[in-house]
């Protein structure tokens, strides 16, 4: 089995479109025409020209959008990493299918729908609406033994490749991350550590809001997480298994997913931008499909989304996840779409350029 999805990883990874830097060069040559100092939109111009680099269109039509919030829970939690209690990973899946949670209302707001998806979620969980892809129930501790195995990370990629090809086969165009996972920030941070080289000083944050004592504690444990499991930095799938988590592995192969199939991908925070630079890693390709969101106030985040030569397109102090900074930004995206197909030229408007 593991060597056939090695296989299909890599099929999957070829099926990615390069980026077409003649078709991004033609939306600047169009928003230079636009009735603004050239640049002026900044950020907004810049959204609307990778856009183009990817789907080879001046404006392509993303109005089908969807945040995937993928769950799962953390063996690590037992080590008092979390400020909250490991059943609220389950009670707030449930949340996010009633519709209740932040991400829904945002959501909600930004013309966007939501799915949930179990990756492995140490309970289990009755919702018709619900995509089961329960790889693991929790991981298992990795500040003794490995959190996963190589073949349940590998599950859990692979699973999420297939929950953006279904997504794209009924018509999503534009996607974005999110997740849920109680003590999830701890894998996040060891992830980070392993793949940028930043010390666990600087990589572990507050998470969900923990104290001074507890944070310093949270370093140890990720120090020896490190320690007892060597992940081999260059070797992403391995780091994933040791010191990763489940819901981190699907957003990985969301995605890669979400590129094959020509999408783009706003991702959220910490978590889902770890996620993200373990895609990069296993394909330099995704990464003109990925657009990052808000920077978040954990600790970590910026190197993170440094090391993927990405910068936030907005910051309002948010460390959530569940995929609410990546929705808000959809609104962004709309209106850096909106800009090339709806303002006027000097020519059309009679502006003098000069
Ligand atoms: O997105 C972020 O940057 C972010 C920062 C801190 C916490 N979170 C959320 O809080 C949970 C993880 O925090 P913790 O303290 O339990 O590791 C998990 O459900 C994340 O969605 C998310
Ligand atoms: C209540 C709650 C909601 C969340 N959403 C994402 N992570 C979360 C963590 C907690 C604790």
């Amino acid at each position: 089995m593991a060597n056939s999805a090695y296989a299909q990883l890599e099929n999957v990874i070829g099926q990615i479109t390069l980026y077409q830097e003649s078709a991004a060069q033609h939306a600047k040559a169009h928003s230079d025409q636009l009735t603004k100092p050239i640049g002026s939109l900044g950020k907004l111009e810049e959204i609307a020209f990778r856009l183009a680099g990817i789907s080879g269109r001046l404006w392509p039509n993303l109005s089908r959008k969807a945040v995937v919030v993928m769950a799962g829970d953390h063996g690590v939690c037992e080590e008092g990493v979390s400020a909250y209690p490991q059943e609220v990973t389950p009670q707030m899946v449930l949340n996010f299918l009633g519709g209740g949670a932040a991400v829904n209302v945002l959501a909600r707001q930004a013309g966007a729908d939501v799915y949930c998806v179990d990756m492995g979620v140490n309970a289990d969980i009755e919702h018709p609406d619900l995509i089961n892809r329960k790889v693991v129930r929790g991981t298992a501790n990795m500040a003794k033994q490995p959190a996963m195995s190589r073949d349940e990370a590998m599950q859990a990629i692979m699973a999420g490749i297939q929950v953006a090809d279904e997504l794209a086969k009924q018509g999503y165009r534009l996607f974005a991350t999110g997740e849920m996972g109680i003590g999830n920030t701890t894998p996040s941070a060891a992830l980070t550590s392993v793949l940028t080289g930043l010390s666990p000083e600087q990589s572990v944050g507050r998470g969900t809001g923990i104290n001074d004592e507890s944070w310093r504690h949270k370093i140890e444990v990720v120090k020896r997480a490190i320690a007892v499991n060597e992940p081999d930095a260059a070797d992403p799938i391995d780091v994933l298994a040791k010191v990763g988590g489940a819901e981190i592995a699907g957003m990985a192969g969301f995605i890669i997913g979400a590129a094959a199939n020509g999408c783009p991908v706003v991702i959220d925070g910490f978590i889902s931008s770890v996620a993200a630079l373990v895609a990069v890693r296993l394909a330099e390709q995704v990464k003109p499909y990925l657009f990052a969101s808000h920077l978040s106030q954990e600790q970590g985040h910026a190197t993170v989304l440094e090391s993927m030569g990405l910068s936030p397109m907005i910051q309002l102090d948010m460390r959530l996840g569940e995929g609410t900074g990546a929705v808000l930004c959809f609104h962004f995206i709309d209106a850096a779409l909106k800009l090339m197909q709806e303002m006027a030229t000097f020519d059309s408007a009679g502006v003098s350029r000069e």
